[in-house]
């Protein structure tokens, strides 16, 4: 009989929470209506949308009206680096000729600024961009030390034509945590300097942190905030946090057009039950943030602990940084040795689900992120993944080392 299988990959993507599944069940059998019907049905159905939104207000700090609903995280990251490309031509003279200090016409291009760690919906946009010859980018490389951006090497990046710096919260497969409120901190000072300049609009994708950690729009001073739903427990849609929405100083410009909902910025017959949804795993989080952090953290440090136990110095934590914090349910572990590349030790497990790196990345390659962070590839092809959740508990923690143990175990013995 097969035995019950341990998840532990919640990074890259979780279960409805069961309050979760009962917000989305009763909105779809009891508030179906158009909400932008002015009859009961329609107002029952608002209602709910209204409800959700000022939760999901509530959990990032933010006024419930500069909180958008999407499709998920893909569409909220597109859309706001599409805003900044489009705001930059509609707002700003391209000053003519080029900067001789630069040699070339990327001056004449909107500039972009972003890590060399992004998820695929920042990064293959922006790389997208610049092969066009639509836009230029600068990936600003992580420290080897830190395993994050620097400020000072976002800083030496900023160009006259630079509109916007996108840097992701917290990475998904390492779990590090990125200083945001410094490095856009410093920035604002930089847009209080620019005259007749593009103002560099400031995005963090909060995608792996919400749910995890502490994420307040205001004490980050971001203008763009990026949701996901479905990695904190609520369904697959997400929102965008647009800073004084509708305002000119951080615009917004939609990518769709069509009936005017989401006060034009996001038309399309609202997805109401979703919505609903969403907007609970909203209230769990602002209710029991604290429980779930502490209790991923006690799991994922005992899951460290006993990796050590067990491996002893074969054990090589990846994205584990002196001076730089990471999510507390995010283990980023090589075991080395000859042949335990993470994919073959994975496929060993009888129990253990997780991944090596992105779920949407190849799961058979080093992961590109590992090597930006300076982790040496013999290293990094034997990385695993493993993210804890809410119900993960100690003693599946014991289940997955002994499964661990004998996957290397036969994996060394058979080779
Ligand atoms: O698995 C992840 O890290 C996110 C989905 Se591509």
């Amino acid at each position: 009989m097969d035995q019950e299988k341990i998840y532990l990959d919640y990074n890259a993507t979780t279960p409805l929470e069961p309050d979760v599944l009962g917000a989305i069940s009763t909105a779809l059998s009891e508030a179906w209506g158009n909400p932008s019907s002015s009859h009961a049905a329609g107002v029952k159905a608002k209602t709910v949308i209204d409800r959700a939104r000022t939760n999901l207000a509530t959990m990032v700090g933010a006024k419930s009206s500069d909180i958008l609903f999407t499709s998920g995280g893909t569409e909220a990251n597109n859309m706001i680096l599409q805003t900044a490309l489009k705001h930059f031509h509609l707002c700003h003279e391209i000053t003519n000729g080029t900067d001789p200090s630069r040699g070339d016409n990327s001056d004449q291009l909107p500039h972009f600024i972003t890590s060399n760690m992004e998820h695929d919906s920042v990064k293959l946009v922006l790389e997208n961009l610049a092969e066009e010859g639509i836009a230029s980018v600068t990936f600003v490389p992580a420290s080897q030390k830190t395993g994050c951006v620097m400020k000072e090497d976002v800083i030496a990046a900023v160009r006259p034509s630079t509109c916007m710096i996108s840097i992701m919260l917290a990475n998904n497969e390492t779990g590090v945590i990125q200083p945001i409120k410094e490095i856009f901190e410093s920035i604002r000072h930089i847009n209080l300097t620019r005259k007749n300049l593009p103002r560099i609009l400031l995005h963090t994708d909060a995608a792996q942190a919400i749910g995890k950690m502490e994420v307040d729009v205001v004490e980050m001073d971001v203008d763009y905030l990026s949701i996901v739903g479905h990695k904190f427990y609520g369904p697959r849609i997400g929102a965008v946090f647009v800073r004084n929405l509708g305002s000119k100083e951080v615009p917004l410009y939609p990518m769709l057009y069509g009936g005017g909902q989401e006060r034009n910025f996001r038309p399309g017959t609202e997805n109401t039950g979703m919505i609903a949804g969403l907007g609970k795993a909203a209230e769990l989080v602002v209710q029991y943030l604290d429980n779930y952090s502490k209790h991923m953290a006690t799991v994922r440090d005992y899951l460290e602990t006993r990796l050590q136990d067990v491996f002893g110095d074969r054990i090589h934590i990846n994205g584990k940084f002196a001076t730089s914090e990471r999510l507390p349910n995010t283990c980023n572990v090589s075991i080395l040795g000859h042949g335990l590349f993470g994919h073959m030790v994975l496929s060993h497990c009888d129990r253990l689900q997780a991944s090596v790196g992105a779920a949407c990345h190849a799961q058979n390659r080093p992961s590109h992120i590992l090597l930006a962070i300076g982790i040496p590839e013999s290293v990094a092809r034997n990385a695993l993944r493993l993210s804890v959740g809410r119900e993960t508990t100690l003693a599946d923690i014991d289940i997955v080392i002994e499964d661990l143990k004998q996957a290397v175990e036969f994996i060394e013995n058979d080779s």
